[in-house]
């Protein structure tokens, strides 16, 4: 599935296949090459025009040769230039041999490198071809410029930090910047590559946009081009019944908090009408703190299939302080032909069978969002949980075809992803969102757009990117009331 270029997120392997039709395309692959180590020279000079001496690091493959194409540049322009280079750079091949031999002066090596005050460090060291952890030479090297806290300019990505998932494989670079090449690959979004790469900037090396089209799949960032066009479904002038019923259940009654939380958001965030639903010990609690929402006495699994009668009723909300699991397992289940939002408790309910929750939602369409932290991740998917080897990407495309649910795995770095393949990566979060009530919050909000009938995949990415527009909003030191008040409309 082509996505937007801008919002499109590119994994190493398939920047490699873009390479290789770009090659066969007839492209000069040293051209580039040439292209990208001249934008790396080019946001040196920019940013650090005060610098004594820019040194370069270079590796043994093609993000090495990046580096010698900046250095040549770099000098040509004045610039005083050291060049220190992992390995004997007798052996660097094909375009990196020849942009080391342009550069033309002898280099040292890596392990002579002594930081100094007024060095600005080039990282060319690894970029996608990264595939174990950095050797101690380099890790060295990397904790030598860190005591001396000098600017790191990264070339594609911070040595040490995975393309892929955005791990560290051993130890990395804390760039201040860095230069990748044509979109971004995933460990430029996802923790903790995302802060090692510093400010990001995304360079045109002139790869054709047919070619990238052609091997990009449906990972992106999370932004409105991914629901545009289903915010008309929010039209504040429509009836109320137009504008979706959303239902909340409530927990007991010492546990109300955290439902009405989600019930305020879903009605903030556009859902026409809002019922929180409580058993009847609660409903003294829930009655002396609701105006707009509307409550109704719903004590048990009876009570709730009568109650389903209602098909004005597009969406419900289950587990923000639910509490009594064996309930929320059964209403889960009566709720399977209904869109669900399910999330803290309801999630937790189905630890010890997930493939009952599973199977009960795999007809139709996708009409179930989960939203776990990683807590909750682990109990219903301990396998994917488990499995060093995937992203955080690769986990919730895993759960989300598993169950037939979209799945909102949150975090700073909160992926969102569907059964269909599609994930979205979300970045708009400020640190203080991970507050008391937030998680209830956007339950809400999703839970809001699903009443409105946006399909799930759409409902989760444009509530998880609301909820992150309203804690920006709402500010430092905000509390979970305070993040329903600012959530804004959703932008056509
Ligand atoms: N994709 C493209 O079209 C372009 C790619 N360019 C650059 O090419 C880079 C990718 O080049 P490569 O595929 O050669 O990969 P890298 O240059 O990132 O590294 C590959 C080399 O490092 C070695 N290696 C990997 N992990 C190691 C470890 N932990 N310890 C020691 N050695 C290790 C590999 O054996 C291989 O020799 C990109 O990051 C980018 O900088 C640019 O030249 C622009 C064009
Ligand atoms: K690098």
């Amino acid at each position: 599935m082509p996505v937007d270029r801008d919002d499109s997120i590119i994994t190493p392997a398939e920047m490699s296949a873009i390479d290789r039709d770009a090659a066969l395309s007839g492209i000069d692959s040293f051209r580039l090459m040439t292209s990208a180590g001249t934008a790396v020279s080019a946001a040196a000079l920019r940013l650090y025009p005060q610098a004594l001496r820019f040194v370069v690091l270079c590796g043994p493959g093609n993000n090495g040769g990046d580096g010698y194409i900046a250095a040549a540049a770099l000098h040509a322009s004045g610039a005083q230039v050291a060049v220190h280079a992992l390995g004997d750079p007798a052996h660097l091949k094909g375009d990196a041999a020849r942009a080391c031999a342009g550069w033309g002066h002898a280099g040292e090596p890596l392990a002579k490198y002594r930081p100094r005050p007024g060095d600005i460090v080039i990282d060319a060291l690894f970029g996608a071809g990264l595939s174990r952890a950095v050797p101690d030479e380099v890790a060295a090297v990397m904790r030598a410029v860190g005591s001396e806290q000098l600017p790191v300019i990264a070339v594609d990505l911070p040595s040490g930090v995975d393309g892929r998932t955005g791990q560290v494989l051993g130890e990395s670079f804390h760039a201040s910047h860095t230069v990748t090449f044509m979109a971004r690959k995933p460990g430029h979004l996802l923790l903790p590559g995302r802060t090692l790469c510093g400010s990001l900037e995304v360079f045109d090396i002139g790869i054709p946009q047919r070619i990238l089209a052609a091997h990009t799949s449906g990972l992106s960032e999370n932004g409105p081009h991914l629901w545009a066009g289903q915010a008309h479904a929010l039209d504040p002038s429509a009836h109320k019944f137009k504008r979706g019923h959303l239902a909340v259940f409530s927990g007991g009654p010492l546990a109300t908090g955290a439902a009405r939380l989600s019930a305020a958001a879903g009605l903030k965030a556009g859902a026409g009408l809002v019922t929180l639903a409580s058993a009847s010990a609660a409903l003294d609690a829930n009655a002396a703190h609701l105006t707009a929402v509307m409550l109704k006495e719903i004590g048990d699994a009876g009570a709730l299939a009568r109650w389903l009668a209602d098909k004005r009723i597009g969406a419900f909300v289950l587990g923000p302080g639910f509490g009594d699991l064996e309930t929320a397992r059964q209403y889960a289940l009566l709720l399977n032909d209904r869109a669900l939002v399910l999330d803290a408790d309801g999630i937790t309910a189905f630890k010890d069978d997930p493939s009952l929750l599973f199977e009960a939602y795999a007809q139709g369409e996708t009409h179930l969002v989960m939203t776990p932290h990683d807590g909750e991740f682990a109990r219903l998917f301990p396998d994917i949980d488990a499995d060093p080897t995937l992203s955080k990407v690769d986990r919730a495309i895993a759960a989300a075809k598993r169950s037939h649910a979209v799945i909102v795995y949150k975090g700073a770095d909160t992926v969102i992803a569907s059964p269909d393949g599609r994930a979205a990566i979300n970045t708009n979060a400020p640190p203080w969102l991970a507050t008391a009530g937030s998680g209830d919050t956007l339950a809400g909000i999703i839970g809001a757009h699903l009443a409105q009938g946006m399909p799930a995949f759409e409902a989760a990415a444009a509530g998880v990117w609301r909820h992150g527009r309203a804690g920006a909003k709402a500010g430092e030191g905000l509390t979970a009331e305070d993040l329903a008040a600012a959530i804004e409309p959703l932008p056509a």
